[in-house]
């Protein structure tokens, strides 16, 4: 069977959150670089197999697949054992509560916070205008975590599942510029975020998507 294809640029955050699962699963794969600064995705080729023009997508043996989320979703449907989607229905109900507060509830403005940050970091850009009001609704969101977070070890319940891992691009991202996912007020998201920045598969990409052929 032929190594799975990750089509993407290393530096997005949607690699990031694919490649991190990708990692965590134990999953070989290729990485093939696609230079978003010189518009390589918005090319007839490429909106062939991602009609947004936007990355990633993957070709898992002739399987094409497109959203970051949904990648992961299929990935760790292919390794049920290793609990990241639970299966057992009202397990499965509190996990989709969770990747929907992360979408909903953290993304927007964390995304909208923390990508400024990264952005100057790469030195592509250097406007925080956003950063402000933005840091200040997840500011509110962040104690709604923290209220879930004091109850449970994880998002969705004492165990680990791909909605913990979702934040990880953009909490991380925020975090290059603000203490918000640390504050001694929020001692469980604080643990939560944490213990997930700590995880192999985050650190085997702080460098960069390290692209991996064997485990
Ligand atoms: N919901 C999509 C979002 C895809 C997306 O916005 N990708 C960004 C990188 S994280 C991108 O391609 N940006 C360049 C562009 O939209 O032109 C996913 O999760 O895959």
């Amino acid at each position: 069977m032929a190594i799975l294809k990750l089509y993407s640029s290393s530096v997005t955050a949607c690699t990031r959150r694919t490649a991190t699962v990708l990692h965590e699963l134990k999953i070989p794969f290729e990485l093939i670089e696609v230079d978003v600064l010189s518009g390589a995705h918005k090319t007839p080729e490429f909106l062939k197999f991602q009609p947004f023009g936007q990355v990633p997508y993957i070709d898992d043996d002739g399987f094409i697949l497109y959203e970051s989320r949904a990648i992961c979703r299929y990935v760790a449907a292919k390794h049920p054992r290793s609990g990241l989607i639970p299966t057992d229905p009202k397990a499965n109900a509190l996990f989709e509560q969770a990747t929907s507060i992360e979408l909903t509830n953290f993304e927007p403005s964390a995304g909208k916070a923390g990508l400024p940050f990264y952005l100057k970091k790469l030195g592509w850009r250097d406007d925080l205008t956003d950063v402000p009001a933005n840091l200040e609704i997840l500011d509110k969101k962040l104690d709604a975590y923290e209220a879930i977070l004091s109850k449970q070890r994880y998002l969705a319940g004492d165990t680990l599942t791909l909605a913990d891992l979702f934040h990880l691009p953009y909490a991380g991202f925020v975090s290059l510029g603000s203490d918000i996912m640390t504050r001694p007020n929020r001692p469980n998201v604080a643990r939560w975020y944490n213990e997930l920045v700590s995880r192999p598969a985050w650190l085997a990409y702080q460098d960069g998507v390290k692209t991996t052929t064997e485990y």
